[in-house]
């Protein structure tokens, strides 16, 4: 890289501020400070699209209007560098701010560098809310001092308009200019504590109906219920079976607990069965001739947690009231096996995979679903009597447009046609769209289908296996989809894949062994501007990396492309569709292919090479349902996996989208619009989703993180240079340690009030969150 002067790296810091609102007078002086905190080095400063720098100019506005008196009577602001504990924080040297004795430099009054004596108010992210560093409340937000940037400044830090601009209007301007990938979802998770600090969201929107996906849980049962359980009494832990299946284990009992040696964990609660409580939960266990629950004051009986939906929201347990002294608990996979074997004798057939356990998970996850679908139109009718001010409901009410990727239950006419339908769909991927498909094979998944190998979720289809967690408990593994390594089309999505459309500007045709080892570039480094997008190290050149997450966290900086009459809105509405909210023109990586000369271990053959890295699936403890973390250290630049679903058009997916609205699921649509620009009016069969609600890969476990996210996704050019195809993968921001949660800010708006139900309450634990919500509207809702 050519190293660029003092000046031009000054000046382009400060063109960057200004895109973020903020003058050169108030960033000369922080940035004169940070060049002296980081010895005239300018790469901490240039990171994440200068992100310290932003950083440091709120916190010195913050100070500044926080203390006011303090300054005037001789003090000031430092920025020093955080205990190294907070490296995996957004920094990589985090700052903190630190009261000194005033000494300004007496042309620009900026704040001279002091080593710190003590911290008194420490800028610092918050943990990664799946590190594992930190016990975390449900926001994971109590930990630590934090310094917290105005809501005025964070807004405008964040959607880059200056802080005069009114909330509203940012809000409005946000909605045409915000992310362009986005995915939206809805899953129900504890009700954030009171205390927890509010952001005002920036407007970071993106409202295209094919970006838009939701999930829906809009009973918030793990909140009401779990609220309830009184901490005093009551003790919580897994036990295994013999298979290491996770279980939980509820004692319900007046006397001491006896002898029961196993399970060890227990759960004392009051004998009573009251509201919310969580025994009446286990009321599923009534047999229909009278309660099942022995309610008598000697009697000690065992609850066990055997099944639960896929947060832990619905649970299934059984409840043993018998004589103490005989009482041994059975292993549960001994049991089950049982009930397998009794079944297989009686049905004479069942699925190769049938097992018992999930079928019960899948029963859970069918009463979340059948719940959140009637209490959202509960919930939607008591919105327009409460004319939108009853914030529980709010929190609860289904709006949903998309469904949970999760079996549920259908009549067994539609499981069979779901099957074969679905192979079909499988077939179709390499071949021509096979319209012999039927209207919607993918709403029949069945409770019956076989369940995910927590050993390798992949099925053997990935380079690397995937195993699947879960430490806390409940579920082993998620609901079920089908995992494809690659893009599958649907139906109708047009995807030419043929050599003869590869001209030789397309392709490396001479070229030998690794491209990157030729003494010039080949034709394919062109889209990278003549420079290859990897390093031999089959990295992300840094530079080219910076520029895309700089482009997903400012698009206002970046070209957008409007279409004249746009597919996504058109598919919307199609009587009166609404103008085009525009398309971000991305850049791309091109790798070398089949018609290139070069061989598999080229260089630029990166992500058709596949995951190397190890990835484990597992469910995490803020809420967030199931996550994907990286077993393995990454440098910066790392390719970590594609996002992979099934290719739909627009129209499809607002079909599916339509369809599923009734069944109260979510989808997992990313658009892919990244280069609209260049194909002139798309067709209906080239506006292309990638859907990995019924077949994906771990891609689809990735869950949001606001802005500071540890992966940013690039579009990948690989078998065809038709720009309305191309592969999706996500690329290390940063180094992530082992075992750190892998996130992706999915660009949603989460104050986007057209569709307010296409997001979640976003438990990211981030910083710069901008997607929880108003701790008002929480502290009425979990008053109500
Ligand atoms: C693509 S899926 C990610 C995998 C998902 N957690 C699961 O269990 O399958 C997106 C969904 O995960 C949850 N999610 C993702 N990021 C989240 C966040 N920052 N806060 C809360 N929930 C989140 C939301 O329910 C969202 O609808």
């Amino acid at each position: 890289m050519v190293s660029q002067s003092g000046t031009t790296r000054a000046r382009r810091a400060l063109d960057a501020m200004k895109a973020l609102g903020f003058s050169k007078k108030e960033a000369i002086p922080v940035l004169k400070s940070l060049l002296n905190l980081f010895d005239n080095s300018w790469e901490p400063i240039e990171d994440e699209s200068y992100r310290a720098l932003a950083d440091a100019i709120l916190d010195a506005r913050d100070r500044s209007q926080n203390n006011g008196e303090r300054e005037q009577c001789g003090r000031t602001t430092s920025l020093v560098p955080l205990p190294p504990e907070d490296d995996h924080n957004l920094f990589s040297t985090p700052l903190a701010m630190i009261d000194t004795s005033c000494d300004l430099d007496s042309e620009t009054d900026a704040p001279r560098i002091k080593r710190p004596t003590h911290f008194s108010t420490a800028l610092r992210l918050l943990p990664s809310a799946t590190d594992g560093t930190m016990s975390l409340s449900p926001l994971g937000e109590s930990n630590g001092p934090q310094t917290r940037v105005p809501t005025q400044s964070r807004q405008s830090m964040a959607d880059g308009m200056p802080s005069s601009v009114p909330a509203h209007k940012r809000a409005r301007q946000m909605l045409d200019e915000d992310f362009q990938h986005a995915v939206f979802f809805k899953e129900p998770k504890p009700e954030p504590e009171l205390d927890a600090v509010q952001y005002s969201a920036p407007s970071s929107s993106c409202k295209n109906a094919a970006q838009v996906a939701i999930i829906s849980h809009p009973l918030n049962i793990s909140s009401s219920s779990h609220a309830a359980d009184p901490p005093h009494n009551q003790y919580t832990s897994k036990i295994s079976g013999s298979k290491g299946r996770a279980v939980q284990d509820r004692r319900t009992t007046t006397a001491a607990p006896t002898s029961f040696g196993k399970p060890v964990n227990i759960k004392m609660k009051q004998p009573q069965i009251r509201e919310n409580d969580l025994d009446h939960r286990a009321v599923m266990q009534n047999t229909g001739t009278g309660s099942a629950v022995k309610n008598t004051q000697k009697t000690t009986s065992l609850h066990t947690v055997v099944a639960s939906s896929s947060t832990g929201d619905v649970e299934m347990s059984i409840k043993c009231s018998l004589d103490p002294s005989n009482f041994h608990m059975p292993d549960l996979e001994a049991v089950f096996k049982m009930v397998e074997d009794k079944s297989l004798r009686s049905c004479k057939v069942l699925p190769p995979d049938f097992s018992i356990g999930s079928l019960m998970n899948e029963i859970c996850q069918c009463v979340v679903e059948m719940v959140n679908y009637h209490s959202g139109e509960h919930n939607v009718q008591s919105d327009a009597v409460d004319n939108g001010r009853n914030s529980q409901n709010e929190s609860m009410t289904c709006k949903a447009l998309f469904m949970e990727p999760v079996a549920c239950m259908n009549n067994e006419g539609e499981n069979d046609q779901s099957v074969e339908e679905s192979l079909v769909l499988e077939a179709s991927q390499s071949g021509p769209p096979n319209t012999t498909v039927a209207q919607q094979p993918h709403l029949a998944l069945s409770h019956l289908r076989p369940t995910h190998d927590v050993s390798d979720i992949s099925k053997g289809e990935e380079k690397v296996r995937i195993s699947v967690v879960n430490e806390f408990g409940g579920p082993k593994c998620p609901p079920f989809f089908y995992y494809t390594p690659k893009n599958i089309v649907f139906r109708k999505a047009h995807v030419n894949i043929s050599v003869a459309r590869i001209g030789d500007e397309d392709c490396c045709a001479d070229c030998f062994g690794n491209c990157l080892s030729a003494p010039v570039p080949c034709a394919c480094a062109r889209e990278t501007g003549g420079e290859f997008a990897y390093t031999p190290d089959g990295l992300v050149r840094t530079a080219f990396l910076d520029e895309c997450v700089s482009m997903n966290r400012f698009p206002e900086k970046h070209h957008k492309f409007f279409c004249k009459s746009c597919l996504i809105e058109r598919s919307r509405n199609e009587a009166s569709p609404e103008p085009c909210r525009g398309h971000l023109v991305r850049k791309f990586i091109k790798e070398c292919w089949t018609k290139c000369g070069c061989n598999m271990q080229c260089g630029n053959r990166v992500v058709q090479r596949g995951m190397t890295c190890n990835l484990q699936i597992f469910f995490t403890h803020e809420g967030k349902g199931w996550g994907l973390r990286t077993l393995d250290e990454l440098p910066k630049g790392s390719f970590v996996c594609e996002y992979v679903g099934e290719l739909l058009t627009s129209t499809e997916l607002y079909e599916r989208t339509s369809q599923n609205l009734h069944n109260g699921r979510c989808m997992h649509p990313v658009l892919l619009d990244a280069n609209w620009c260049s194909e002139g009016v798309l067709k209906d069969e080239e506006a292309l989703c990638l859907d990995a609600t019924f077949y994906g890969n771990v891609g689809r476990f990735i869950n949001h993180r606001c802005y500071d996210a540890n992966l940013v996704e690039i579009p990948v050019e690989v078998e065809t240079p038709d720009r309305h195809y191309y592969r999706l993968a996500f690329f290390t921001t940063k180094k992530v340690e082992p075992f750190e949660e892998l996130t992706w800010d999915y660009g949603i708006d989460f104050d986007d009030d057209k569709t307010p139900a296409n997001t979640f309450e976003c438990l990211c634990g981030s910083r710069y969150c901008r997607g929880r919500k108003n701790p008002r509207k929480r502290g009425k809702a979990a008053a109500n």
